[in-house]
């Protein structure tokens, strides 16, 4: 399933800080370069407030999230398309994500090194998103000598296909991403067919330190690159998370709230990633479990079915759907279907964000 979400930045600006905070996990963190190497890997709760109302309204014995998994790849340094650092192989890691969390370093310092001569986040975002882009213009480069060759023949869909590589090699050229050319469908599907890095959402985290959070030094020109850029920025103190998760939840957000934190950043950001991968909720009430489930927008409830069991998916009836916002309005599912808001649907039916469903199957 497409959910994995990339932590991508230079060296040392809090990417496995971040991890930990947000899987609770114990990757290596040091004030040294390329402390990560090889990826980490950690599932994360998606925090859900219809799951607590619907925990609330039924009082199940067991509530169970739903997940994303987050990766925690090792830094990238200027070169990295060239094969600077570990380069290539880094690149290869990142290939392997869905969605791009660029962390930059908001924090001062002095004992642990950082990779530009000053820190400087909007130039920095600058310097990891350049490699991406050099990254990607080597494989279009490399696409196009083969098509080049190819289109000799004269062949129309193999000169259709240059077109649109030499129209997102001169659109990369001018520091745009792939992911914002406008294409038709079967430009945008010969496009998926290359590991390209800049097609994938994307999303900013500035990783401040508490001093850089009060003075708000770095805020103003992350924010306009992230306007121009129309990306998502979620600041964050990344250590400060971190360090909390040994309280009970109540005590985080207390202390948060003492350094000036509203809302916890760790829950902005996977709520965030959630909605740039396009992905919905739907929730089943079995015996004594509530769970909330993921899904791409548009999956068909047979699919939705086999997320749950395969059983379920070979063996699919029908599924009763009643709507989230119908069922904490009425109070019940009794209630729900008097008032006529329980359909039916079969296998193709798309799965719609915030439904409940009882799927009803039979075991081949
Ligand atoms: N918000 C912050 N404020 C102050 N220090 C921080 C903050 N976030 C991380 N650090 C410190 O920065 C150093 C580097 O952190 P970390 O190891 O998480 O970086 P990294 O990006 O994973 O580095 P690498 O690319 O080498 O794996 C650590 O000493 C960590 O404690
Ligand atoms: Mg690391």
């Amino acid at each position: 399933m497409s959910c994995r979400c990339g932590l991508v930045g230079l060296p040392n600006v809090g990417k496995s800080t971040l991890f930990n905070a947000l899987t609770a996990g114990r990757a290596e963190v040091a004030g040294y370069p390329f402390t990560t190497i090889n990826p980490n890997t950690g599932i994360v709760p998606v925090p859900d407030p219809r799951l607590a109302t619907l925990a609330e309204l039924l009082k199940p014995p067991k509530v169970t999230p739903t997940t994303i998994e987050f990766v925690d790849i090792a830094g990238l340094i200027q070169g990295a398309s060239q094969g600077e650092g570990l380069g290539n192989q880094f690149l290869a890691h990142i290939r392997d994500v869905d969605l791009l969390v660029h962390v930059v370093r908001c924090f001062e310092a002095e004992d642990i090194p950082h990779a530009a001569p000053s820190l400087e986040p909007a130039r920095d975002v600058e310097v990891i998103d350049t490699e991406l882009l050099l990254a990607d213009l080597e494989i279009i480069g490399r696409q196009i000598l083969k098509t080049e060759k190819a289109a000799k023949s004269g062949d129309k869909k193999t000169l259709a296909n240059l077109k649109i590589l030499q129209r997102l090699e001169a659109w990369l050229n001018e520091g745009r991403w792939a992911s914002t050319l406008v294409c038709s469908d079967s430009e945008r599907e010969r496009l998926a067919e290359l590991p390209l890095l800049t097609r994938k959402p994307y999303l900013l985290v500035a990783n401040f330190g508490e001093t850089e959070w009060h003075n708000r030094r770095f805020l103003p020109a992350l924010e306009k690159l992230a306007r121009e850029r129309q990306v998502p920025l979620i600041p964050i103190l990344g250590e400060l998370e971190a360090e909390l998760l040994d309280l009970p939840p109540e005590e985080r957000q207390e202390f948060l709230a003492a350094a000036g934190v509203a809302e916890s950043g760790l829950a902005r950001l996977i709520q965030a990633s959630y909605q740039l991968l396009h992905l919905i909720t739907f929730y089943t009430i079995v015996g004594p479990e509530v769970r909330a489930w993921t899904a791409p927008a548009g999956t068909q409830a047979s699919r939705c079915a086999g997320k749950i069991h395969s059983d379920m998916e070979k063996g699919f009836i029908k599924v009763e759907v009643m709507h989230f916002a119908d069922l904490t309005r009425l109070g019940s599912a009794a209630k729900v279907k008097e008032a006529g808001l329980l359909h039916v649907e079969g296998r193709d039916y798309p799965v719609q964000d915030g439904e409940i469903l009882l799927f009803r199957f039979q075991i081949r």
